[in-house]
Formats: C-alpha cells, structure tokens, sequence
C-alpha cells in the first residue's frame, strides 16, 4: 500500500496563492549624515542592500535605525551623503525623488492603516495607476495571499494587531515595490503571535523578491529573518554580515555582546597569546590590555578531573539548559556558564571548569 505524502506544508494563512512578483531593486546609501538639530542620528553611513535581499538593520533604541528608514522613504531629508535605486539617485545634492515616486513600500511599526478606510480600501489605496476595478481585485489578491480576504469589507479597529500586521504587509506588498521597508513590524505583537507571524511575512517576502530592510532591535529575530545583519551604534554602522559572521567574527566587543552572552575578562596580552584565570588562549592581536570575551556556552563544567577550580554559587533552571554561577578564587566577579540541564551538583559543590578556546573572543580594551 502506497503512502500519500503532501508535497506542500499547509499554509496557515489563506489558500496557496503566490504574492505578485517585485523587480526588486539595490537600495544604497552612500556617506550618509542626518541631523535632528544637534543629534546626530545618522554618521556617514554607507550600505547596500543588494536586488532581493533581506538586510536587518538592527541596534539598540535610538541608534538611528528609524531615521535611516524614513531617509530611504523620502520622509526624512538627509543632511548630506547619497540614496540610490539601482544606479538612479533618490536624494542627494539637488535632486530628491518624492516618496510617491520611489517605488519604495512601507510598513510601519503601528501598521498606520486609514481608520476610515475599509481593509480592501486600504489595500488598494497605493494601486494609483490602476483602474479602481483593477486596483480592488489586485488588493484583493494581495489580502488573499496573508489570509485576510474575508476581512476585506472591515475597518481597521475591528482587527486584532496580528490581523492589521497583515494588512499593512498587504498593503505594503500590492504595488509590488522594488524595495520594502519595514520598521519594526512585529513588535505590536505578542510573543507566541509574532513567530508565526515573522515565519509568513518571510514566505511572503520571499515570494514577491523585493529588496527589503527591516528595522529591529531584537538579534533573534534578524537573525531569523535576513539574509545580511547590519548593526548600527550611534548613528554608525558598526558591521555588516550574514548572522554567522556577526556571531563568529564580530569586529569588537559591543558585537560580540549584541550576539551571545560574556564571561568579561580584563587581560593583558603577550605574544599573542592571553592568560586568564580559565586558561590561556590565542589572541590574533597586538600585545596589550585586553578584554577575553568568553562565551557562557564555551564552558563545561565537571565535578572532578581537569580543569579550573571553582566554587558552585548557584544554578537557575531554564528548561533544556542550566545558567550556573561560579566562584573562581581570583575573579572579583563569578563566571557564569550555560550548560545542558540536569548538572549533578548543588550550590557550595567544588567544580572544575573546561573552556573550549573556540569560545573566546578577545578585543582591545578600548572601553566600548
Ligand atoms: N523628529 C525628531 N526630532 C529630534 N530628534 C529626533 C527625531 N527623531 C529621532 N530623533 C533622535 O535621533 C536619534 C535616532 O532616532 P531613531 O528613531 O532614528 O532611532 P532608532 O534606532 O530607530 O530608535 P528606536 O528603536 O527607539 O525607534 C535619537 O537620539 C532620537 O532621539
């Protein structure tokens, strides 16, 4: 007897109706500067997202990650440096493309539907160049696509956010811009809504392949979604690179921070190599204070045999893995380790702590 298998997961939202394609565009910035009176909120920043990709532009809160965005829209005019579309300048010296002409779509953080405006209104308000038959059955499609066609004749109020979000991805996506912005669009929704949520937005973004980037300041959630993370800090862009880069090679410590959880340790280098009290360990740079940045994951811990005495100060369950606390007699502050649960030790126990080097990051002591 032969067995049927289902060539295609089942779609949670809506039929299986492919998004309308993009031409998807490179968005650049070039040396771009944008004050707000004294702020500076973005510093000579230059980046491309390449025809198709998805880039997170990822930061702490007030990095400059919205200003960027609304630069790219036309909202925002910048002070100075470069946008291009493709070869085409956007807005430099002399010339800016209004927002209406970039081809550019938008999804904001409230969604910013027309609250008089029903769902397929709404949808199909950008459709200008269509005819309003044609701008309706193409918002239609587009509703369809993220499972939102029997809403169409809803206002916005009546939709819970997660319902909006798609919408505003609808919206967003039925011109069929060249590039797509979003800026922080899952973070009105909660937790267990915004998995599911980001997992179909992706399938739609994936489909219609335009260019798109996407403001965040969760690292789980760009690394989940982007082809490329670019981190900003105070108006700068920091580095740029696919999640593996960021989190195996960060360029210095404020990266290394932004992906994993430290150990700190200050240090001083010699020879190329840097001793710490949980061993010595290559440093790939110059001779010199140092901070031995030691990835909580990068430490086993046992209750005998080799390794670095320490004093167990206290465990926390966190459901597949331990976080461990431990005294290491010539550290002012205790180590902690993230190791699988279910540890045969009890506060107070001596243990001894195994680190493996590829776990090490090291940097200059510059403070950051
Ligand atoms: N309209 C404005 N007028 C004055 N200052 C502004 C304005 N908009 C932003 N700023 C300032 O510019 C800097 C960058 O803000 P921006 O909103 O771009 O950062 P962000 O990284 O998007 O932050 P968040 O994640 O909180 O949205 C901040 O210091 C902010 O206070």
């Amino acid at each position: 007897m032969s067995e049927t298998i289902d060539p295609l997961p089942k779609p949670r939202w809506g039929r299986r109706i492919a998004a309308g394609v993009s031409i998807p565009s490179r968005l650049s910035f070039t040396g771009l500067t944008h004050r707000y009176g004294r702020v500076t909120a973005v510093d000579d920043l230059t980046l491309s997202v390449e025809p198709g990709e998805i880039v997170a532009l990822l930061g702490r809160s007030g990095c400059g990650k919205t200003t960027l965005l609304r630069v790219a829209a036309g909202i925002e005019r910048q002070v100075s440096g470069d946008v291009h579309l493709d070869d085409r300048l956007i807005a430099g010296e002399g010339v800016f493309t209004p927002p209406e002409r970039r081809g550019i779509g938008l999804v904001f953080q409230d969604y910013a539907l027309f609250p008089h405006l029903d769902i397929v209104q709404n949808v199909a308000f950008g459709l200008k160049s269509l005819s309003s038959a044609e701008a309706r059955r193409a918002a239609l499609a587009a509703l369809e696509r993220v499972g939102m066609a029997r809403h169409a004749g809803s206002y916005p109020h009546a939709l819970s956010g997660g319902e909006q979000q798609r919408v505003a991805l609808a919206r967003a996506v039925a011109p069929r811009p060249g590039v797509l912005l979003m800026d922080e669009p899952f973070s009105g929704l909660d937790k267990r809504l915004r998995d599911s949520v980001r997992e179909e937005t992706l399938a739609v973004l994936r489909e219609t392949g335009a260019t798109c980037l996407i403001v965040t300041h969760d690292p789980e959630e760009a690394m989940r979604m982007a082809d490329r993370i670019a981190l900003m800090r105070s108006g700068k862009l920091v580095q740029a690179g696919t999640a593996e880069e960021l989190y195996l090679r960060p360029s210095d410590l404020f990266v290394g921070r932004f992906f994993s959880e430290l150990n700190e340790i200050d240090a001083v280098a010699r020879n190329g190599r840097v001793e710490t009290p949980l061993g010595t360990f290559p440093t790939g740079i110059g001779d010199g204070p140092v901070t031995a940045a030691i990835r909580l994951s990068a430490l086993r811990v046992v209750p005998s045999g080799e390794g670095v005495i320490g004093t167990l100060l206290s465990r926390r369950f966190l459901g597949e893995v331990e976080l461990l606390e431990i005294g290491i007699e010539s550290l002012d502050l205790p180590i902690r380790a993230r190791v699988p649960a279910g540890v045969p030790f009890a506060p107070r126990d001596e243990v001894r702590i195994i680190t493996d080097p590829s776990g090490v990051l090291v940097f200059p002591a510059d403070g950051t």
